[in-house]
């Protein structure tokens, strides 16, 4: 077992029984679990040999345990650590106020082992940023074909043109973005629109396998080819049979499974472990990585993989896309439990879009979340987002300049290659309202708040310039 796949799972839990089995099952992958019988001990642990080594935590008896006082203190204790409630069945409240409390995420229980395993997956081992909140809508994100996917920068439309067109071929295909940036959603989309649509769609994350049983997971084996191997078991491979298979953060497979899958992808021949004989696989194989394939990464599956290559830009080179995508990630976060319909206030869209978000669409995606579960009025303004204001050093001058706007915008962000949006989320186009306003902003941002300039560059009065900046909302502070 590789080092980094020793952890520590904390489990607050009255019930030894319970214990036992989430015990036995967050084994499974890889998982220690030091039990709690309440939050008293809680500290302890926390401070004890292992408590450097624990990744997460779950936390079951919720009203026992006093959840709200537990879960916030351990968020201050540990800002980052995932912190998982085990709710009661259809208390919907208990989860809401576990959300509200801190908490990453919530289960309901009775909780499948498979859905145990994909949250401690999820929470842990995706590197998220900043221990953000995970809204539910994350893990029932919608399938988005490639049209549906929101932005309009010219790198993004360029990587969905790459990818539109590889969906028609079935060679191997490399998907390359930091975390967050939508490198899955992409691989869905491929699938969704190749002639593969209506067989299977199998996703491994290298990340949350141990590399002792990695060959197992892709290969599969057969009964005792290993101890503990009881029973026969069909790999990822088979599985995606006739369909698409995703591995993702590829470079993190073992060195000796790297040149068994290259073998595979040229003979088309799976051999499962502890099998003399092998099967025969038609399968479509999508990479993806947050990093440059390391040095030694096995040479002919680098090649094989670098034959189309889908570069997914970050979020911050592409921040004009932020308001089509807050808009979006929004509406899909309304109507979950303890969200209403919200709208987003122009002065809130700037400092997202100020923002350098090293944790991509998924963390504006839980940003908004958090701030749309504290939000008491009907529009998230700048208000709502205090850290990321912050963050993104925003600097105001108010009226210190005749003639200047009052806050100083984007130019960092343009400089990195801001871009206007042109499409909807539904594949329309946006109207020439929102694209106008779109670009007012963008070239205040660009000419530092200089109104003149803006005026000139625009090739409109400036007396009209303020007119328009009034009826889109935005303030100049001036
Ligand atoms: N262009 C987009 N339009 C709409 N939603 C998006 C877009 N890009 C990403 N998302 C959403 O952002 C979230 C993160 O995307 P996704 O899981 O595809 O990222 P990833 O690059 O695969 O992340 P990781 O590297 O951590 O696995 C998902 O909820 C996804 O639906």
């Amino acid at each position: 077992m590789r080092a980094d796949t020793v952890r520590f799972l904390l489990l607050i839990d009255a019930d030894p029984a319970e214990r036992r089995v989430v015990a036995a099952t967050a084994a499974r992958a890889g998982w220690n679990t030091l039990g709690s019988p309440s939050g008293d001990q809680v500290q302890e642990l926390l401070g004890g040999p292992n408590g450097h080594e624990i990744r997460a935590v779950l936390v079951g008896n919720w009203d026992i345990n006093g959840g709200p006082a537990l879960v916030r203190a351990l968020r201050a204790d540990r800002p980052g650590l995932p912190i998982i409630v085990l709710a009661e069945g259809g208390s919907v409240g208990q989860a809401v106020e576990a959300m509200r409390a801190g908490a990453s995420d919530f289960l309901v229980r009775p909780v499948a082992p498979e859905r145990l395993l994909d949250a401690l997956a999820a929470n842990a081992d995706r590197r998220r940023a900043s221990g953000e909140l995970a809204p539910l809508s994350e893990k029932m994100a919608p399938s988005l074909a490639l049209e549906e996917l929101v932005g309009g920068a010219p790198d993004f439309r360029a990587a969905l043109a790459v990818a539109a067109k590889a969906a028609r071929s079935r060679l191997p295909l490399l998907i390359v973005g930091e975390a967050g940036s939508g490198k899955e959603t992409i691989s869905r989309a491929v699938h969704e629109a190749s002639p593969r649509a209506r067989s299977s769609f199998v996703a491994l994350d290298c990340r949350a396998v141990p590399a002792n049983i990695v060959d197992s997971e892709l290969f599969g084996h057969v009964a005792g080819a290993f101890p503990g191997a009881f029973a026969e078991r069909v790999g990822k491979l088979v599985e995606a049979d006739g369909g698409t298979l995703l591995l993702d953060e590829i470079g993190d497979l073992p060195a000796a499974t790297q040149a068994a899958l290259d073998r595979v992808l040229a003979t088309g021949e799976v051999r499962p472990v502890g099998c003399n004989g092998s099967n025969s696989v038609d399968v479509r194989l999508i990479a993806t990585t947050s990093r440059p394939l390391p040095d030694s990464f096995d040479p002919g599956l680098a090649e094989r993989l670098s034959g189309t290559v889908v570069v997914v830009p970050a979020l911050r080179e592409r921040s004009g896309d932020i308001p089509a995508l807050a808009r979006h990630l929004l509406a899909r976060h309304t109507g979950q439990p303890g969200i209403r319909p919200l709208s987003i206030a122009e002065d809130a869209l700037q400092v997202l879009m100020r923002y350098g978000w090293p944790g991509n669409v998924r963390q504006l995606s839980n940003v908004l979340f958090r701030a749309a579960l504290q939000c008491e009025g009907s529009a998230l303004t700048s208000d709502d987002f205090p850290h990321i204001a912050l963050q993104s050093r925003f600097t105001n001058r108010v009226g210190d300049n005749a003639g200047e706007i009052g806050t100083v915008a984007t130019s960092a962000a343009l400089a990195g290659g801001q871009s206007i949006t042109l499409w909807q989320a539904d594949g329309h186009l946006r109207s020439l309202e929102e694209i106008e306003g779109d670009l007012i902003r963008l070239a205040i941002g660009h000419y530092r708040g200089k109104m003149t300039e803006v005026a000139r560059r625009l090739g409109i009065g400036r007396s009209t310039l303020y007119r328009k900046l009034a009826e889109l909302g935005i303030d100049t502070g001036a």
